[in-house]
C-alpha cells in the first residue's frame, strides 16, 4: 500500500541534531533514516537491539557523514586516486567515497504493509555536483524492513550521452562483542586486494579472522558472505555486486578516525557489498544498474567459547 505523508502509519519525520530523519516505528521493527546520504542509522526488529553498528561518538552534521549504520558511497568507492582509469578520470575532487554520502535526498515513495515498510530516496547527479564529478547520473535506493531482514536496493542510471564508470559500496558498519572472536565465511577461496600491503594481491583460503587491522577488496563473484560474532550470526546476500571490502581500522588507525572512540574496533567491522577496483562497471548512456543487499541474522544466542 503507498501511502502519501500525513497518512502514514508507522513512519513520520524526525530531527536529529541539524539532520532530517524518517523514523519507523512499525509493531515488528524499529528504523531510522536519514535524508542527508539516504544513512541508515538503525534497523531493529521488535525486542532486538540494533543490527547495524552506530559509534557512540557519531554526529549528526550538515555535510558531515555519519560514523556507523550503512553510508553509501557512490558514484566511486575510496580514495578516487586508487581508482581505475574509467572512474578516476571522471572524479574531480580528492574526497573519498563519492558525494551521495553527505548530500541530501529526495524522498520518492513511502510503502507500508503489516509485515514491511520500504522508502525509497532519490538523488539528482546531473548538475549540483559539476564540480566533483564529470558525470551525469541518478541514484535511486530504496529500503525494505521487514521482522526477519533488512534489504537495500541502489539503482545507478547514467543521463549522459557517454558511456560512464562508477564504483560503490553499501559500506554496512555491523556490531560485534568481540573482533578476536569474529569470523567471515564465504570469502574462502576468494582472491582480494590487501590495501594493507602496497595492494598487493593474495588469496583468501580459510574464513577470514581478524587479529589488528583489515582493508581489503575481495572479488566474490556475488557469494554471499556469512558473519560469526560470539552474539549472532549475520547473512548477507547480495545481486548486482562483485566486490566486498573488509574493514576493521585496528588500535592504531582507531586513533585518528573522526567520531571514532579509540577502543571501538574492538565492537565493530564493515562488510560492505560493492563493485570496486577491478569490478568497477561501466554504463552505456540510458543503462541502469542495481546493486543490493539483504542481511538477516540468527536469534542471538549465548557466546559458546
Ligand atoms: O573514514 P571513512 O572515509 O568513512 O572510510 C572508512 C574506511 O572505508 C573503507 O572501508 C575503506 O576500505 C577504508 O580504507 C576506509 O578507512
Amino acid at each position: 500500500m503507498k501511502t502519501a505523508p500525513g497518512s502514514w502509519s508507522f513512519t513520520r519525520w524526525t530531527t536529529v541534531d541539524q539532520l532530517e530523519a524518517l523514523e519507523v516505528r512499525h509493531p515488528e521493527f524499529y528504523a531510522r533514516l536519514f535524508l542527508q546520504g539516504a544513512h541508515l542509522s538503525h534497523f531493529a526488529p521488535a525486542g532486538a537491539g540494533n543490527w547495524l553498528w552506530l559509534s557512540d561518538t557519531a554526529r549528526f552534521m550538515t555535510g558531515r557523514a555519519i560514523r556507523g549504520g550503512i553510508p553509501v558511497c557512490w558514484p566511486w568507492f575510496g580514495v578516487p586516486g586508487k581508482n581505475p582509469d574509467p572512474v578516476r578520470q571522471t572524479v574531480l575532487s580528492d574526497t573519498p567515497h563519492g558525494f551521495a554520502r553527505t548530500a541530501v535526498w529526495n524522498l520518492e515513495d513511502v510503502r507500508e504493509s503489516a509485515q514491511d515498510v520500504e522508502i525509497s530516496l532519490s538523488l539528482d547527479a546531473s548538475q549540483d555536483f559539476a564540480e566533483l564529478w564529470g558525470g551525469r547520473a541518478s541514484a535511486l535506493i530504496t529500503f525494505r524492513f521487514a521482522a526477519t531482514a533488512l534489504q537495500v536496493a541502489l539503482t545507478s542510471t547514467n543521463l549522459g550521452r557517454t558511456p560512464l564508470a562508477f564504483s560503490q559500496a553499501l559500506h554496512t558498519y555491523l556490531p560485534t562483542p568481540d573482533i578476536t572472536r569474529t569470523q567471515i565465511t564465504g570469502l574462502d577461496r576468494c582472491n582480494y586486494i590487501d590495501t594493507l600491503d602496497e595492494w598487493s594481491r593474495k588469496r583468501q583460503d580459510t574464513a577470514l579472522c581478524f587479529d589488528g587491522e583489515v582493508d581489503r577488496i575481495y572479488d566474490t563473484g556475488g557469494a554471499d558472505i556469512g558473519l560469526n560474532t560470539p552474539a549472532t550470526a549475520y547473512r548477507l546476500c547480495s545481486s548486482g555486486s562483485r566486490s566486498a571490502v573488509v574493514w576493521n581500522p585496528g588500535p592504531e588507525k582507531s586513533r585518528h578516525l573522526s567520531d571514532f572512540p579509540d577502543t571501538a574496533w574492538q565492537t565493530m567491522l564493515c562488510v560492505e557489498t560493492a563493485n570496486a577496483f577491478d569490478n568497477i562497471y561501466v554504463l552505456n548512456s540510458g543503462q541502469s544498474h542495481t546493486l543490493s543487499v539483504m542481511i538477516s541474522r540468527l536469534e542471538e544466542h549465548k557466546d559458546p567459547s
